[in-house]
Formats: C-alpha cells, sequence, structure tokens
C-alpha cells in the first residue's frame, strides 16, 4: 500500500518505459532548481502552540471567490494522457470526487471537450500562446463554451526549458520504439497494453496540425518551439483580458516586479512557479520566492505556491506565508501513472490528510487561519533533517556538512 507520495513515486517508476518516467521527472540543465524546491522546505521549521482543541480540522480555502474543499490544485501537466489512457479525463474525475480544481494543459492527450465532458470538478484551462494568435484565440474560446472556470496564462515558457534527459532517449509524441528503447518497452508490456484502449497518443486538442499530421512522430521541444511563441509580452495579457470573460490567472511568477505588473492588470491570482525546474534553472525554490511575491501584491491578488510539494506539511508552510492554494504536478502525475483514478485519489487523500495531522499537532485546526507565527524562519543549522536523496530525487545535491543551505 503507497502511504506517501514517495511510495507512489516508486510505483510510477516500476510501470511505465523509462522514457516516459524520464519525461515526467524532467528537470532542466543541472537540475538544481527541481532539488531547491524541495530541499528548501526544509528551512522552514514550525511554531507549534498547545492545548488548543484541534478535535475539528478545517482544511478549506476560498479561491477566485469558491469556497474549495481543498487547498490542492491539480497542476497543468502536458501529456498526461500518456501515464495512462484518458489520463486527463481520469485525473479530473479524481479531483472532482474530492472537490479539488483540475487544470488541463493546452499540450494536453484528451481534449478541451472531452475532459469537461468527463467531469464536474472546477476545471481551469492552461494556455500557451501559439505564434498563430488564430489558434490561441479559439483554444480559449473552446474553454470558454466548455464552461472552463479560469484561464491559467503560463509565462514561464518563452522557450523550452533544457530537458537533457528527453533529449538522450530520444522522446517523441507519439512514443517510438527504437534500438535503444526496445528493451525497456518489452520491460512494461502492461503499460503498452494499457495504452492500446487510448484514443490517441498525441496532442488532442491538434489532432489535425499539419506539425502533426504530416510527421510520424515529433520531438517536444522542437514542436513546442516551432508553435509557441516568443514574442509573447504584457500585451498579449491584456489582449486575453479583453476575450476571457472569466478570473485570469498568470502562472510562472517568479519576482515581484512581475507581481506588481501583474497586479496593475488586475490579474486575479498568481502562481509562484518555476514549473517544478523544468525550465530556467538556478531561479530559487518557489517557496524562497513566495513571501516576495506575497508582499509585494499586498492582498489584491490572490497567491497560489507551485512546486516541490510532496508532503501535507509543505502545504501547510506555503499557506502560513500567505499563499492560498498549492498547486501539484508531479505527485499526481505519480498516482495517475501507479493506479489511474484511484490513484490520483490515493495522491491527494495522502496530502490531505497531512495536512490535516500538521495543522491538529500544529495547533491550528484552520487552514485559513495560518500565518507567519506558525513558522520558524531563523532554524539553526544544528535543526537540519538529513533527507535521504530518494526523497529528493535523482537530482538531490550533496550537503555541505555543517553548514545551512545558503553559507
Ligand atoms: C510532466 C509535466 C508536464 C508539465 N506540463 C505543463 C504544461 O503543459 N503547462 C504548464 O503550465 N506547466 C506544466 N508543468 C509544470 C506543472 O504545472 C507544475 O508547475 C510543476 O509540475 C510543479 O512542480 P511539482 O511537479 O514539483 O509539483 C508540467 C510538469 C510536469 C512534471
Ligand atoms: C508537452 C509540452 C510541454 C509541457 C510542459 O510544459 C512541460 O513539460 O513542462
Amino acid at each position: 500500500m503507497s502511504v506517501s507520495i514517495e511510495d507512489l513515486r516508486q510505483r510510477a517508476r516500476r510501470r511505465l518505459p523509462r522514457t516516459v518516467f524520464d519525461y515526467v521527472e524532467g528537470a532542466s540543465d543541472d537540475g538544481f532548481t527541481t532539488a531547491a524546491n524541495r530541499r528548501s522546505f526544509e528551512r522552514y521549521l514550525f511554531r507549534a502552540r498547545s492545548l488548543v482543541d484541534v478535535s475539528v480540522i478545517d482544511h478549506s480555502t476560498t479561491l477566485l471567490g469558491e469556497r474549495l474543499a481543498t487547498p490542492i490544485i491539480l497542476g497543468p501537466t502536458g501529456l498526461a494522457g500518456l501515464l495512462a489512457p484518458r489520463g486527463e479525463e481520469l485525473a479530473a474525475k479524481a479531483a472532482a470526487s474530492r472537490g479539488a480544481v483540475f487544470t488541463l494543459s493546452t499540450m494536453s492527450i484528451g481534449t478541451i471537450e472531452e475532459v469537461a465532458a468527463a467531469s464536474s470538478a472546477p476545471l481551469w484551462f492552461q494556455l500557451y500562446v501559439w505564434k498563430d494568435r488564430g489558434v490561441t484565440q479559439s483554444l480559449v474560446e473552446r474553454a470558454k463554451a466548455a464552461g472552463y472556470r479560469a484561464l491559467c496564462l503560463t509565462v514561464d515558457v518563452p522557450v523550452m526549458g533544457n530537458r537533457e534527459q528527453d533529449r538522450r532517449n530520444g522522446f517523441t509524441v507519439p512514443p517510438r520504439l527504437h534500438f535503444s528503447n526496445v528493451m525497456d518497452v518489452l520491460r512494461h508490456l502492461g503499460w503498452v497494453l494499457r495504452m492500446t484502449s487510448s484514443p490517441r497518443a498525441t496532442f488532442g486538442n491538434f489532432v489535425d496540425h499539419p506539425a502533426l499530421t504530416q510527421a510520424n512522430a515529433v520531438g517536444v521541444a522542437r514542436f513546442t518551439n516551432s508553435q509557441f511563441d516568443p514574442a509573447v509580452t504584457w500585451k498579449d495579457v491584456e489582449w486575453l483580458r479583453s476575450i476571457w470573460p472569466g478570473p485570469l490567472v498568470l502562472k510562472g511568477i517568479s519576482c515581484a516586479e512581475d507581481a506588481r505588473k501583474a497586479v496593475s492588470l488586475g490579474v486575479e491570482a498568481l502562481v509562484v512557479s518555476n514549473h517544478g525546474g523544468r525550465q530556467l534553472d538556478f531561479l530559487p525554490a518557489a517557496i524562497d520566492v513566495l513571501p516576495e511575491v506575497v508582499d509585494a501584491v499586498e492582498g489584491r491578488s490572490e497567491v497560489i505556491l507551485d512546486g516541490g510539494i510532496r508532503r501535507g506539511s509543505d502545504i501547510v508552510k506555503a499557506i502560513a506565508l500567505g499563499a492560498r492554494a498549492c498547486m501539484v504536478g508531479r505527485p499526481f502525475l505519480y498516482g495517475l501513472a501507479a493506479n489511474g483514478r484511484a490513484g490520483v485519489e490515493r495522491a491527494l487523500d495522502i496530502l490531505t490528510s497531512e495536512v490535516d495531522r500538521t495543522l491538529a499537532l500544529l495547533g491550528c485546526p484552520r487552514l485559513s487561519e495560518l500565518d507567519r507565527s506558525a513558522l520558524r524562519l531563523d532554524a539553526p543549522a544544528s535543526l537540519e533533517r538529513v533527507t535521504t536523496s530518494s526523497h529528493l530525487g535523482p537530482h538531490a545535491l550533496p550537503r555541505r556538512a555543517g553548514g545551512t543551505h545558503e553559507s
């Protein structure tokens, strides 16, 4: 039985062909930021209060004017439908069963309409702006027509990050068999058999796109770099404002200046994110950027933290630092690969029960009442916990004996 997100990760690793698992794990360049996203949570220790009645725990939150049963949002992840047939639909159904928001990526396998029809979860649509603004506008209109509640523009992919493992693996969409991965694919025949029931193995929203129909298979970076517009600016945010009637969310904010600019344009929510360390390497950990952004927006926009969450205690720390909710990427993908819809529900349940236990032990029964007084920001180095590298993943950095993370 999987009792932690790490357990789900191990199961996902066993069940997926190496090239697909590597795509999920994918970090850019040296993997510094991916590792920092995890490691930096260890710098924030708790200040617990005792003798508080914690018999009833409330982990609900409000976001974009809606009361949400959980502060956990399933973040946008391209190609989730390669982890399980109809993967996006399964994850969106799991989100609905737990009252969580599901964010559909532009680059999903399942289409905007299929996912909306499959799930009653609050749905957000994540947008990448295509050079062809006609394509972009039609994505926005389809999301509107299908009832998505918020438009989440990702702002940290002017070009694709350097995912070296995907390049070594020759990872393509659809995934192709070649000499170097034939043994690996044969060892994962269960996945191959399961995927035969998938309606497709390419980007569902663009099945008729010439670049996809003319080629056998496309490299992800090559395809996205040829279609995504590297010239997107704040002007496009204003344009999206004019064609999207609902709330607008910007995902990938990593400094106060951009946060203030977004607020001045009336953006309703910001996602402090470094894309799980898949884009610009050597951005700081998302949790370390969060206070800067929270302080800059001064409550004029809601702030969401994304990146490195593997424990409920990570969520509690982010909320204490001023986030309204947290997005998770890999944690729910591990669940999806491990056991489909039930695996995503397991990932959500693990994190939620960890949030509840943490709140009880912290002496703060209401998530919405957390503030920075729940944390010690001056954690002495002697209290540093030594984390196993498997917990941090393949990009764990060596620790310096006796030093703090900053030294
Ligand atoms: C396999 C994978 C695909 C992703 N695809 C997208 C995407 O299409 N659009 C997007 O805005 N972010 C995408 N992301 C980034 C996630 O939304 C999120 O920022 C990141 O996974 C958070 O870090 P975590 O995995 O540590 O939770 C992707 C992440 C992963 C792992
Ligand atoms: C599959 C297209 C890009 C998805 C993405 O943004 C990522 O892999 O991080």
